[in-house]
């Protein structure tokens, strides 16, 4: 049962838009004419063969890695002019919520949410840090786990969590990696539609990272498939994979959909 997308999208203002990026390491050319803008509001989905540079793109969209040529323009701000101080601001209007972010094992669900709140937005009194908080635990429905440790949550909760705590600094760009990754499939369901409740709730334009074909019908409203260092199609999942394009039926065929 997925969700209706919601169809709150701006095409008229891209927050992020990326243009011949160009990305080498060695001889090792992995993105080599990179073209895409995410709208605001909008969930774009990358799709990609393991090793294709999605990780690489992401990193060069936040800065943490330096383009080879091209221009990556976020927020209206081109990342890679941009000083110590000027892409840390910019990175606390993006959000990440990488495969591998875990959460701080010793500290409490609220104590995980509370970290990062009282890091970055030091003016806000301990009632609006409880409500903050309460308010993101609502959000990915587990504001009952607010007292648990982490080991006591199961993976899906864990991830839901890990969102939460992006969410709290009330990002404009989430940036999920691999989001249902290693889980099963009713828990992909339920991350899956909480990918599209924040983007309803929190107007938050995002890109998606996954090799998972069901979350990437379900959350994306645009599909951008990376081959060969570009993206060979982009569209709505249904015009992407509507192909006889043989490099692209195999990724289908090879991916079980639901
Ligand atoms: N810092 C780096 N130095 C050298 N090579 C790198 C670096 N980062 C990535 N690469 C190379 O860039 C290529 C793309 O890597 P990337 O991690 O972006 O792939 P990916 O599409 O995210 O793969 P996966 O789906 O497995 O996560 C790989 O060949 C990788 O070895």
């Amino acid at each position: 049962m997925l969700k209706i997308k919601p169809t709150n999208i701006n095409y008229n203002e891209a927050v992020i838009s990326i243009r011949d990026l160009y990305k080498s390491f060695g001889h090792n050319h992995v993105l080599r004419g990179i073209n895409l803008d995410v709208y605001k509001g909008e969930n774009v989905v990358v799709l990609g063969r393991s090793g294709t540079g999605k990780s690489v793109l992401i990193k060069i969209i936040v800065g943490l890695l330096k383009p080879g040529k091209g221009s990556v323009n976020v927020l209206g701000m081109e990342v890679d002019k941009l000083n110590g101080a000027e892409l840390r601001e910019l990175r606390l209007k993006i959000g990440f919520s990488f495969q591998h972010s875990a959460l701080y094992d010793s500290m409490t669900v609220r104590e995980n949410l509370e970290f990062p709140l009282v890091r970055h937005r030091k003016s806000l009194t301990r009632s609006e840090v409880n409500n903050a908080i309460d308010e993101v635990l609502d959000a990915v429905g587990l504001l009952q786990t607010k007292k648990q440790m982490p080991s006591e949550l199961s993976g899906g909760q864990r991830k839901r969590i890990g969102i939460a705590r992006t969410l709290i600094l009330q990002p404009q760009i989430m940036l999920y990696d691999e989001p249902t990754a290693g889980l099963d499939p009713i828990s992909s369901i339920e991350i899956n539609n909480l990918i599209n409740e924040v983007q309803e709730q929190y107007h938050t334009s995002s890109i998606i990272i996954t090799h998972d074909l069901t979350c990437a019908k379900a959350t994306g409203d645009r599909v951008a498939m990376l081959l060969d260092g570009k993206f060979i199609r982009q569209g709505t999942f249904d015009e992407v994979f509507g192909t006889d394009d043989e490099r692209i039926r195999i990724f289908f065929d090879y991916n079980f959909i639901k």
